[in-house]
């Protein structure tokens, strides 16, 4: 039977988050922080069909995770699991709900948290997604999407062929050595102010702490137009995707079509106020070429995202959004 859905979000235990002192939205810190390796002796070395991606198609962190999974070509390489896009009060569910997994392939479970028990009896945290699950160890390596996706840019290229191979890659691949800090430097403002602000900005505890993480959005996204209207190529970095375009773009993908309404990020909207943006958005979205393969479309499921954005927790913030109000009459 598929799990029940509380009839109030807010009663859901699941939305009961942490908040600092103003009100700001605190996310926990992930636990599982391993590494799949290449190097001799590694407890997780790199192999195929042992390590499984449990996701979730509405997530734009577990997102992140498989766009990587698919723009590597690593799909024969590392297995996904796909849960339900609704957060039921005991947590991501397997329902076979829209493309969803029906059971875990694995043990047969039903829930996410039995994963995370399995793992770890005493865990105490909160069971996200993504997880990296090894199933020769029957642990979770990491459920912690930065990490992640760095562990996947290269550490199963020894399964693919030499064209989808980092070494082969034209200017360093996904994280050029020579782009580390400049790359390191954008994700921290990217985190901080986009990619968590819209979370920051639709789980404020209050309206001070909901226009302060707004307002920083704004700011960031006007700082990404920049960024690209001076970039030497259609990227952040220029003429090669990297992490810094791969971080970025669950966030945009899902901002007209969830955040500007459902976490009233709603000064501007991407389509219509951030033309670079936009532009960026599309020739990845829809490109098909060999440097994307489809993997950025292919990744993103806008129904999931609209159905489990909208069934997250609404507050009665005072819109900041449109801005002006009013525009002037046309001449
Ligand atoms: N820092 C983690 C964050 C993952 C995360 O917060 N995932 C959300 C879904 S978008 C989740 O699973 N939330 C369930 C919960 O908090 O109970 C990462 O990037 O992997």
């Amino acid at each position: 039977m598929a799990p029940s859905t509380a009839d109030n979000p807010e009663d859901k235990d699941v939305y009961k988050f942490n908040f600092e002192k103003n009100g700001t939205f605190k996310r926990q810190v992930s636990s599982f922080r391993s590494w799949v390796s290449t190097e001799p002796g590694a407890r997780f070395p790199a192999e195929k069909d042992r390590y499984v991606l449990y996701m979730n198609r509405g997530c734009p962190w577990a997102s992140r995770a498989n766009l990587v999974r698919t723009l590597k070509g690593l799909e024969d390489v590392i297995q996904m699991v796909v849960l339900d896009w609704e957060l039921f009060p005991e947590g991501w569910s397997f329902t076979g709900r829209d493309g969803s997994d029906e059971i875990d392939p694995l043990y047969g479970f039903k829930r996410l948290s039995e994963l995370y028990f399995k793992a770890e009896p005493s865990f105490s945290g909160r069971y996200t997604v993504p997880v990296l699950w090894d199933k020769v160890h029957e642990t979770i390596v990491s459920n912690e999407s930065s990490e992640i996706i760095r562990m996947l840019y290269s550490a199963f290229d020894a399964f693919l062929p030499a064209s989808l191979q980092e070494k082969n890659k034209p200017d360093g691949g996904l994280l050029p050595p020579h782009l580390l800090s400049e790359i390191d430097d954008m994700n921290s403002w990217v985190y901080d102010t986009i990619n968590n602000g819209v979370y920051k900005a639709g789980f404020a505890a209050n309206q001070s702490a909901h226009e302060e993480a707004v307002r920083a959005i704004f700011k960031s996204l006007d700082r990404v137009e920049d960024i690209l209207a001076k970039s030497t190529g259609p990227y952040l970095f220029g003429s090669h995707v990297t992490e810094a375009d791969i971080r970025l773009y669950p966030t945009i993908a899902r901002f007209d079509v969830a955040y500007y309404a459902l976490f009233m990020c709603n000064l501007k909207m991407i389509r219509h106020d951030y033309p670079e943006i936009q532009k960026w958005f599309l020739r990845l979205y829809w490109d098909e070429s060999g440097e994307t393969r489809g993997a950025f479309k292919a990744s993103t499921f806008f129904d999931a995202i609209k159905k489990g954005y909208a069934q997250t927790p609404r507050k009665n913030f005072l819109p900041l959004g449109p801005d002006p109000d009013v525009l002037p009459v046309a001449s």
